[in-house]
């Protein structure tokens, strides 16, 4: 069902959940810098799922999220978040939809308290008994200043104001990039905690690909400002495949089965689009593994890049 392509339904109500399959809709969207173009990006995510934006550094990755969030003036394609077009509809869009990302954005001197006070003036929707709720829970003293805070609790910090204004939608950009595995496999425990409200869909851009093996339902792997595939990460593993066997195996024909191939002394791998197909082509001369992510990340981006 996940590969169905979802019709976003265009109720233009403002306020109360609009009920759409999907609840993010990127269609075409292009964006041109002097050397690097963001070329025709198109995805969906599913209401109700967590979708991991993959790609290596400077894909455009965070350019993609930045036009989401109308950071930048986009130059073509459409962006609709709960059905709305993301421009026409910007306030009511970023009512319902929460933004975290890898910098320090609040004032340094002001306390958890005052600034969740000021934050809170921004929100339509806030809730201070959430606030404070997650302050406790992440432990995080609501009479220490910003400055005080470590890069955890600062993620920490941005993570409970997202979660206190009844967003639909989290948006997060590298939010595990610097963490230490604790505090990022506690930020993967809220994440799939906010996801059993079925309402709730996460965008989670990241190249921790190992972060996305175990939470996400979606991928969306981008490279060089192109949609390389967007797809659930349970049809990723079970299609593709990981070929393990001797060099001599490799010829013209071969090597075009493949998505990417690294070869060393000891033989090849490389990454095939259908483990199936690959199983019966090599027979019993090679291993046909499943990938992980990063495979797929790695193999996908050489192979590109061999073009
Ligand atoms: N304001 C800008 N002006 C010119 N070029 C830009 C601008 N913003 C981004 N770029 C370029 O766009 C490309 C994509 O950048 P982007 O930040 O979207 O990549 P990314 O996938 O988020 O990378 P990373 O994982 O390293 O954060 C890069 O080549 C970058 O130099």
């Amino acid at each position: 069902m996940f590969n169905q392509p979802l019709a976003p339904r265009e109720t233009q109500s403002l306020d109360s959940p609009v009920m759409t399959d999907s609840i993010l809709t990127v269609n075409n969207l292009t964006k041109h810098f002097k050397d690097f173009t963001l070329k025709n990006v198109s995805f969906q995510l599913p209401r109700g799922y967590i979708m991991g934006f993959i790609g290596p550094n400077g894909a455009g990755k965070s350019t993609t999220i930045k036009l989401i969030m109308n950071l930048l003036r986009k130059d073509g394609g459409q962006i609709s978040v709960f059905g709305l077009d993301n421009l026409k509809y910007e306030l009511a869009v970023k009512n319902r939809t929460a933004f975290v990302f890898d910098e320090n954005h609040y004032y340094e001197e002001l306390t958890l308290r005052k600034m969740g006070q000021i934050v809170a003036s921004f929100y339509k929707h806030w809730e201070p008994q959430t606030f404070d709720k997650y302050l406790k829970d992440f432990e995080l003293h609501s009479n220490k200043k910003i400055k005080e805070l470590s890069k955890g609790m600062k993620m920490k910090f941005s993570l409970a104001v997202a979660l206190s204004h009844g967003a639909e939608l989290l948006i997060m950009d590298e939010p595990t990039a610097g963490l230490d595995p604790l505090v990022r496999s506690e930020l993967l425990d809220i994440l799939a905690t906010m996801i059993q409200d079925e309402r709730k869909s996460v965008l989670f851009s990241t190249h921790i690909t190992s972060d996305l093996d175990k939470i996400a339902d979606f991928v969306t792997f981008i490279h060089h400002g192109e949609i390389v595939l967007s797809t659930s990460k349970d049809d990723i593993l079970e299609k593709y495949g990981l070929v393990k066997g001797a060099t001599d195996l490799l010829n013209e024909e071969t090597k075009s089965l493949f998505l990417g191939i690294k070869t060393h002394n000891y033989g090849f791998e490389g990454l095939v689009r259908d483990k199936e197909m690959a199983r019966h082509f090599f027979n019993e001369r090679a291993v046909v593994e499943k990938p992980t992510l990063e495979d797929l990340l790695i193999y996908t981006a050489r192979g590109v890049q061999h073009d």
